[in-house]
């Protein structure tokens, strides 16, 4: 099914899955889908190697966390959350080069804490990963960075660029195969 995208999210300075000037990191962009479902889009580089040609299953684990935390900030855009239990499933090997797709989503809310689930998928349609995580809600005027006038502060935005997709197509399927486009 195509979603149309209806907000792209905040970059930050120096994360590793979404720092614009961490230059080791996958600088990830993020989209709000019309579906409710958060898609980041992002390519795995030599850097982020376990073996050859393969990516790190940390770096799988990393770009999992950080999706499913950032769902919170589809409904509450200046929520945060701080992780404190994320299980990962690997099914396939995750490739180096080739620009994938992520998705996440909320479960469940409570007052001070939120859960999601969120899938890594290929090329191919098939999800490569598939995590579930629970985590404290942060509000963002609590980090500990916040002042106005610091780095961090200042360059949390977003970035607006002609790569953006408009809209993400994906299908979910009850064996959990999925197929992707970018329109
Ligand atoms: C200023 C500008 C900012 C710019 C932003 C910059 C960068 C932004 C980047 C991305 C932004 C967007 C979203 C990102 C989302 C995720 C990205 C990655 C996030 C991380 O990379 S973050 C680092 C890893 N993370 C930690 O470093 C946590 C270490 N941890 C602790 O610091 C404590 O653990 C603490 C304080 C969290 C809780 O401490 P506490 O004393 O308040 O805990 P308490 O016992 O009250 O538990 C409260 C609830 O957590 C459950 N709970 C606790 N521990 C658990 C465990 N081990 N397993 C399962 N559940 C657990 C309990 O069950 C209860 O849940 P419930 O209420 O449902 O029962």
């Amino acid at each position: 099914m195509k979603h149309k995208v209806l907000r792209k999210q905040e970059n930050s300075r120096m994360c590793l899955v979404c720092g614009v000037k961490n230059d080791f990191g996958l600088k990830a962009s993020f989209y709000e889908l019309d579906n409710g479902e958060l898609a980041g889009i992002f390519t795995p580089r030599e850097e982020h190697q376990s073996y050859p040609g393969i990516a790190h299953g940390g770096i799988s684990a990393a770009i999992l966390d950080e999706t499913i935390g950032r769902a919170i900030m589809v409904t509450d855009r200046d929520m945060l959350g701080y992780t404190v239990e994320l299980n990962l499933k690997y099914k396939k090997h995750v490739p180096l080069g080739q620009k994938l797709i992520v998705i996440g989503r909320i479960t469940r809310e409570k007052s001070r804490t939120f859960e999601g689930t969120g899938e890594i998928i290929l090329a191919n349609g098939e999800v490569a990963a598939s995590a579930t995580a629970k985590y404290l809600k942060v509000p963002l005027d609590k980090m500990p960075s916040f002042q106005e006038d610091s780095e961090d502060r200042m360059e949390w935005q977003v970035n607006i660029s002609e790569n953006d997709p408009r809209e993400i197509e994906y299908e979910q399927k009850t064996d959990m195969k999925t197929c992707l486009r970018l329109g």
